[in-house]
């Protein structure tokens, strides 16, 4: 095993047009009794020089993250501007060879978010820089408007997709399959002729197309100047034998595919996502597109935790030595982050994530466990960025400062620094103060609370109740521009009198969908965390995908406290900020597209603010 390890580290830079950067990547994990192990590691690996069509290790297989563009297509995850950047870093910081950031032609907010996220990534120079992609329809506008967000980067990519599937042609796109196949070979060589290197080309629906006509259209692409093709199974129809047969037929009989990366791109609608990419892996498919907690389109994406971590922990052994170049301790953050900005919750059982991924229950399994970890445990909680407090030195109290919460949160996954840790710190202080013992998920909800917000347009300074035979709550808000408001109102408990009385300043209409709230910890000094979900009235839409019908979108917020009430109107707050920002982004985007401004008379949401 070892010299199949060190093959890696001895992989000669290649002459590529790109600028190499060797980056040290994770230890290379040896196995003990199925566990992987980093004691027993016996070199570094490097990650191979980015080279859009050839990848110079053949075991090494690049990351295609697609959370902000796939996984932003999952009904309710819409995230800000500001929230996408965040997702971006972390992104980086795990590694990912690139980042699929948006669809630019599809709205000004995508485009600016793509472009964004692609100038943040424009130095080569520091540290990994991942490639930023844009996606784009085979059209000339798709392709210019995504060329126009990406060429910022330092390693920019046009990924441009048609149908191919008999069903797609003939009923949605209404093209025979020779003008798919025109329209596909001269957009790719478009996307080349702006001057990108890097352009990945999807025959949607690959999984129900017929083979000799994808062998055809992907030969032609080639020849136009496709670099990757990603061969997507659009609606999760094929089973893993299958999937992994098409990737190795496509391998044997398309023309010209030695010159260029097999890619796939699965979707989980029979639960079948991950084992299909992996499947697609194993007969040569040398990127996966996936996303963080597995979001996406309907039943979601193959989720890079679980697919990252199937190759990290049977790479070596029942995958030919087959290796990424993810830092897996970063991955429980990044699900956290996506978690939160996207609303979407993680199933307890959910695979790596999951809360109960690591909790043993059952008498039997905790023997097991006392006497040695590998006996339930296949893979490390540490290895992915978790780490319980009884396992570390650092106790935290109200006598602690920055330099041991810092600490303490990256032990817990969460890299914070600057005015995140400063506003972390006053309000780990104000709970330190009243509380004993402060536990790792007291401070996982203070951060979920903390950091992971939208821009703040109306912030909760107070809130006090009382009952004078019916419930009565007073709340003082504070607007971005610094002004203060205060109301009051009745209702039928506590929380519904806050919220009436937040209702009575933002002056938003707005129905609660959701409302939920659980105590993180343990004892009457437990900290509450809510969730809601509200939909605005009159605000921002979506099309329904069966009706066709516009429908208001959803917005998510959390909120973390002591105080049931106020854990409740963070929340409320947290989930109108959402909202609102975007009304001002539809609003500066055309200002016909929301009559909210003339009939709520708001004023102070017309401010511009950029996410
Ligand atoms: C499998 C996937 O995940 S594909 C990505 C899906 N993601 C999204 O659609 C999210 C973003 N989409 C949007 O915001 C909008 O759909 C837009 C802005 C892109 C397009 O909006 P509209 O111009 O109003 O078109 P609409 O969405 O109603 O219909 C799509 C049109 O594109 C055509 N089309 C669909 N796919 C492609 C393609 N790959 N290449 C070229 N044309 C295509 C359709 O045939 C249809 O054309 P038609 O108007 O001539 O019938
Ligand atoms: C755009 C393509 C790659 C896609 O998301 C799909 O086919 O599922
Ligand atoms: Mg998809």
């Amino acid at each position: 095993m070892a010299s199949s390890i060190c093959k890696h580290a001895a992989i000669a830079p290649s002459p590529a047009a790109f600028r190499s950067t060797k980056i040290p990547i994770l230890p290379v994990y040896l196995f003990r009794n199925g566990r992987p192990s980093t004691a027993a590691a016996c070199c570094s690996l490097l990650r191979p020089h980015y080279i859009p069509n050839h990848i110079p290790d053949p075991n090494y297989v690049r990351i295609f993250d697609t959370t902000l563009r796939d996984g932003e297509q999952s009904p309710g995850a819409t995230m800000t501007t500001k929230e996408k950047l965040n997702i971006a870093r972390q992104l980086a910081r795990l590694g990912v060879d690139i980042i699929e950031a948006g669809f630019p032609a599809s709205s000004d907010a995508d485009f600016e978010a793509v472009q964004l996220i692609a100038r943040e990534f424009a130095n080569v120079d520091s540290g990994h820089v991942p490639v930023i992609c844009g996606l784009a329809r085979c059209n000339k506008r798709d392709i210019q408007r995504s060329w126009e967000a990406v060429k910022h980067a330092s390693k920019p990519r046009i990924h441009t997709f048609i149908a191919t599937s008999q069903i797609h042609m003939e009923f949605k796109l209404k093209m025979t399959p020779d003008q798919v196949v025109e329209k596909a070979r001269s957009m790719v060589a478009y996307a080349r002729s702006l001057g990108c290197q890097d352009v990945e080309f999807s025959p949607e629906d690959a999984g129900r197309s017929d083979r000799e006509f994808l062998y055809q259209i992907l030969g032609e692409v080639i020849k136009a100047g496709a670099t990757t093709l990603n061969i997507p199974d659009t609606v999760g129809y094929t089973l893993p034998a299958e999937f992994g047969q098409l990737i190795a037929d496509i391998k044997a009989n398309t023309p010209g595919i030695e010159n260029v990366i097999i890619s796939t791109h699965c979707q989980n609608d029979l639960g079948l996502s991950t084992a299909n990419t992996i499947a697609g892996a194993y007969s040569g498919a040398r990127q996966v597109e996936v996303t963080i907690n597995g979001i996406g389109e309907r039943a979601g994406n193959a989720s890079l935790e679980e697919v990252v971590m199937a190759i990290k922990c049977r790479g070596e052994q029942a995958l030919d030595g087959l290796y990424t170049g993810i830092n897996t301790q970063h991955i429980v953050m990044a699900s956290k982050m996506v978690e939160e900005y996207s609303g979407l919750r993680i199933q307890p059982h959910k695979a790596i994530v999951g809360a109960n991924a690591f909790a043993h229950e059952s008498g039997i399994h905790q023997d097991g466990m006392l006497k040695h970890k590998n006996t339930y445990e296949i893979i490390s909680p540490e290895d992915i960025g978790l780490v319980r407090s009884n396992e570390s030195g650092i106790v935290l109290g109200k006598l602690s400062g920055r330099h041991a919460l810092k600490a303490k949160m990256l032990e817990l996954g969460y890299d914070i620094d600057g005015k995140e840790l400063d506003d972390l710190f006053s309000r780990f202080k104000a709970v330190a103060g009243n509380k004993k013992n402060i536990s790792d998920d007291d401070l996982v909800a203070l951060v979920s609370d903390e950091v992971f917000q939208p821009q703040t347009i109306w912030k909760l300074e107070d809130v006090t109740c009382g009952s004078l035979g019916l419930s009565t709550a007073t709340v003082k808000l504070i607007h971005t521009n610094g002004d203060e408001h205060i109301s009051c109102s009745v209702g039928t408990g506590p929380v519904d009198a806050a919220y009436k009385a937040v209702d009575l300043v933002v002056k938003v209409p707005v129905t609660l969908l959701e409302y939920s709230m659980s105590g993180v910890t343990e004892g009457i000094d437990a900290i509450a965390t809510t969730r809601v979900l509200i939909r605005g009235e009159d605000s921002v839409t979506a099309t329904h995908a069966y009706t066709g019908e516009s429908v208001n979108r959803a917005f998510s917020g959390t909120g973390a406290s002591m105080d049931i009430v106020i854990s409740s109107v963070r929340a409320y707050v947290n989930a109108l900020n959402k909202l609102l920002g975007f009304k001002n982004r539809l609003k500066t985007e055309d200002p016909n597209k929301s009559k909210w401004e003339e009939e709520g008379g708001e004023t102070a949401f017309v401010t511009s603010s950029i996410y």
